[in-house]
């Protein structure tokens, strides 16, 4: 009933965790791969690990999460060496989906060449939008350096590879964004990554509740749903059919995972709400999808994929 194709290839389900949670360790991930989730993928690697920002910089809230990790990771080798034991063991399974997050240009070719000449088969995920590390703005947020990169990328990348966008807020922004995805041969644009240095406050302690960056980090959760909509809707509507989306932001039950698909997202990420509920946060979800589409009559999520109306 949810089988979903995505990247030219099969998948059980469209659910997936959000990279940067529950995938930092081989453990984190063999529990992903252990739960109903139809895909999984790694957190964000640089070349060298990180360390990342201080402690206290992820706090769950009421209606999402505030976070300013600063892209701590393991190291672009320890995930990829998972990656081709577990495509290795698994061949059976779907893809899995490999993120990276270059401190630079130079240092995404550098990995992406990496990834290029090896054995690896998934799917990578180039993440343009990570908002905690000081002093490094968004590439995402400045469209001729992104153009300039992709266009780099594609000189030499041919494996399926998708960018995790921020979000925007401004149609003329969807606009020149699309036309400058709508030029590569991408397989898929992740819509959204967390709403970039927001600020939460505990009025008691009259204090802000993370370490790093006088307390602004990235907002996720039920905060950011409208604005995951939005995006992920602006992009269906201006993309090239060939470039698939990736719904993320928001996504803590059946409704909003169908929201999510009705706007036109074809696999969904799910981030604050699996660190809050864990991995079996996939079998209550899947069950309040499957429910929804009893009730309205749907067999299979192509009968209202993307099919929103307007008034
Ligand atoms: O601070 C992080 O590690 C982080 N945090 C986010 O909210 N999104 C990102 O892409 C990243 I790379």
């Amino acid at each position: 009933m949810l089988n979903t194709t995505f990247a030219n290839a099969k998948f059980a389900n469209p659910f997936m965790n959000a990279s940067g949670v529950h995938c930092m360790t081989i453990e984190d991930l063999e529990e992903l791969k252990a739960s109903q989730a139809g895909a999984y993928i790694t957190k964000s690697s640089t070349l060298e690990k990180r360390e990342g920002n201080p402690l206290p910089r992820y706090v769950d809230l009421e209606l999402g999460s505030i976070n300013s990790m600063g892209l701590p990771n393991l190291g672009f080798d320890y995930y990829l060496d998972y990656v081709l034991k577990n495509q290795k063991e698994n061949a059976q399974e779907g893809p899995i989906f490999f993120s990276i997050a270059g401190m630079s240009a130079a240092e995404n070719i550098a990995m992406l060449k990496k990834i290029q000449e090896s054995d690896f088969s998934g799917i990578t995920e180039l993440n343009l939008s990570c908002p905690n590390v000081p002093g490094k703005p968004q590439l995402a947020y400045d469209f001729e350096a992104t153009e300039k990169l992709l266009k780099e990328v594609f000189t030499f990348f041919t494996k399926p590879l998708g960018v995790k966008l921020p979000p925007y807020f401004d149609l003329v922004h969807f606009d020149i964004m699309a036309e400058i995805l709508n030029q590569f041969p991408l397989t898929y644009v992740n819509s959204v990554n967390s709403i970039g240095n927001g600020l939460f406050i505990d009025p008691e302690a009259e204090s802000v509740v993370i370490k790093p960056k006088d307390g602004f980090g990235g907002i996720g959760g039920a905060y950011i749903k409208p604005t995951a909509l939005a995006n992920v809707r602006a992009f269906y509507t201006r993309l090239k059919p060939e470039i698939q989306i990736i719904g993320t932001g928001g996504i803590e039950t059946g409704q909003d995972a169908f929201e999510h698909l009705l706007c036109g997202a074809t696999m969904l990420q799910i981030g604050t709400a699996l660190h809050k509920e864990g991995p079996a946060i996939f079998d209550r979800i899947i069950k309040e999808l499957e429910e929804i589409m009893n009730q309205k009559g749907y067999q299979s999520i192509a009968d209202f994929h993307g099919k929103l109306k307007s008034l």
